[in-house]
């Protein structure tokens, strides 16, 4: 579901308005925002629930909002492979290692990570084991004739654990039944509709044989699943879930909530990026905000049915930041740009010259140069370097290709083969300074606060002022009074990212970040 680069992002943060009281967002989606009622604000929860035309049912919070404070705490309804998944354990969600033994579960007899999978009792044993072993599915599976089908038969898990809560955890399958399947929109979809009907209503009716769910309630459950389903987990787990209450919360571009998950019970918690005034929208991110408008707008309009409209999307330049702009081909310094970004079709015209470009061509132009990067292996340094030079004529520097091939080489240096932290030249740590500093900029205006990815480029970027500091002090080239100051600005980024990092849970690469940089801080004596 998400695209190159986007590295399970689980949200974002909007200020929609600015940090005066809000007077300006509309709670109908429309006009001015309205506070919540008295009684509302007096509700215990920091939250309420609101309705507008556009949004459909949104969170607002109900009392000024501390950032990093919990907000949303809930466990799971239903949890389970994400859409058409690579095989995975039925039991915790990863995807198998190449060449691992195939291990079975002893009831189902569906694949398994092994027999003392914590995730086995949690999401798998009490719900479609028994009736996965009843109905022979695994058999079945063994006659799927290709790749896809296979993928399609881990995509239809989440389905029936859905629809089996009917009979297992009929409360719990109410509060599913509360989320927007949005039936009448993606019945509209022909090919959508077509593809549900076969792959997952056919293949849990007719073929796995759970007839006692009708073809309405299976597609009722897949819409619930495609619009409201978070993608959760590590890089390993390829999971999505659905949650009560976090559900609500609406899709913003910049958004202004954060979240997580525990391993293993997949319980998630919502916290607020930057202090909310008591009747801001909670917004989080349904893509991923490294992206241009185009490519944003096409996606939450192919995956969640709805064209964006977020002040960022309606910004052809999006708040200065140029990230979908291009060069033009016909003047030395004009700039490219979208003349209407809310029309996916409207034309792409030059400031500074009458040079035009059809929308179809931006598109193509871009799906090609995707497709380029896509191609690029993940460890070579020299490859995204490349990229970034022979496009530099037709991208503007903060486009998001570019942006993506950055985050790559942010990464890439001090830590890919021959690019270790210690093994890297003045120029390559000056290089990665140089690019982590130019991602958080963007970051500072696509994600403000204390988002995941502010942390993580923060903790990339205090290694190469670090390691270049010590060595200018070494050989002279600073003071000491230059040193204690560069080594100030260190101590604040690794304080940062230790504070956002330190929301992960324990076990994740990211909360591991958090305790590097707590250590880094108390061996700086900060
Ligand atoms: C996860 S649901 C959110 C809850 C939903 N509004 C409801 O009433 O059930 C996602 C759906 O909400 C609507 N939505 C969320 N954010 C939106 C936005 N910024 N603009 C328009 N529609 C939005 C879209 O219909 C989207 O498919």
């Amino acid at each position: 579901m998400l695209d190159l680069k986007q590295r399970k992002q689980k949200n974002q943060h909007q200020p929609h308005g600015s940090d005066e009281p809000q007077e300006s967002i509309g709670d109908n989606g429309e006009t001015g925002q309205k506070s919540p009622p008295e009684e509302e604000l007096n509700n215990n929860k920091p939250y309420v629930v609101r309705h507008s035309d556009v949004w459909g049912r949104y969170l607002i919070a109900s009392r000024n909002l501390k950032a990093g404070e919990v907000i949303i705490q809930v466990e799971p309804l239903a949890v389970g492979p994400w859409a058409e998944s690579d095989p995975v354990c039925l039991g915790c969600h990863r995807t198998f290692e190449v060449g691992a033994k195939t291990v079975r579960c002893p009831t189902c007899n569906w694949r398994i990570c092994s027999p003392t999978c914590t995730g086995l009792t949690t999401h798998h044993s009490r719900l479609e084991c028994i009736p996965l072993k009843e109905h022979g599915v695994a058999k079945l599976l063994e006659t799927c004739s290709s790749a896809t089908q296979i993928k399609l038969a881990y995509e239809a898990i989440l389905a029936l654990r859905c629809l089996l809560l009917k009979r297992t955890a009929p409360d719990r399958y109410e509060k599913l039944l509360e989320m927007d399947a949005m039936n009448e929109r993606r019945q509209q979809i022909t090919s959508l509709w077509k593809r549900n009907q076969e792959a997952i209503v056919q293949r849990i009716r007719d073929e796995w044989k759970f007839e006692e769910f009708s073809e309405a309630e299976v597609h009722t459950v897949c819409g619930i699943i495609e619009v409201n389903a978070f993608q959760i987990g590590p890089t390993e787990v390829h999971a999505r879930a659905l949650y009560p209450e976090a559900f609500y919360i609406m899709h913003d571009c910049t958004p202004n909530t954060t979240h997580t998950d525990q391993p293993g019970s997949h319980e998630l918690t919502v916290r607020p990026t930057r202090d909310l005034k008591a009747g801001e929208p909670l917004t989080l991110s349904y893509s991923y905000t490294l992206q241009g408008t185009l490519k944003r707008r096409q996606h939450l309009c192919d995956s969640k049915f709805f064209w964006c409209q977020c002040p960022r999307c309606e910004d052809p330049t999006e708040f200065g930041t140029h990230c979908s702009t291009l060069k033009c081909a016909k003047c030395p310094k004009g700039l490219v740009l979208s003349s209407n970004p809310l029309d996916q079709d409207a034309p792409w015209k030059c400031k500074n010259c009458p040079h035009t470009i059809p929308a179809q061509s931006v598109t193509q132009l871009l799906n090609g140069l995707y497709k380029e990067l896509e191609s690029i292996g993940g460890n070579n340094v020299e490859l995204f370097e490349n990229f970034l030079l022979k496009y530099e004529p037709i991208l503007h520097k903060n486009h998001y290709l570019f942006l993506s091939a950055k985050h790559s080489l942010c990464e890439l240096y001090g830590k890919a083969p021959n690019y270790l932290m210690h093994e890297l030249t003045l120029d390559q740590i000056n290089r990665k300074e140089y690019l982590c500093r130019d991602l958080l900029t963007l970051a500072d205006s696509y994600e403000p606060g204390l988002s995941r990815l502010r942390g993580q480029l923060m903790y990339e970027l205090q290694a190469p002022i670090m390691v270049k500091s010590r060595y200018l002090f070494e050989t002279q080239s600073i003071t000491l009074s230059q040193l204690k100051q560069t080594l100030k600005e260190v101590a604040r980024l690794l304080r940062q990212s230790a504070e956002i990092l330190g929301f992960e849970p324990p076990g994740s690469a990211d909360h591991e970040m958090a305790v590097a940089a707590r250590n880094a801080l108390r061996e700086m004596g900060g």
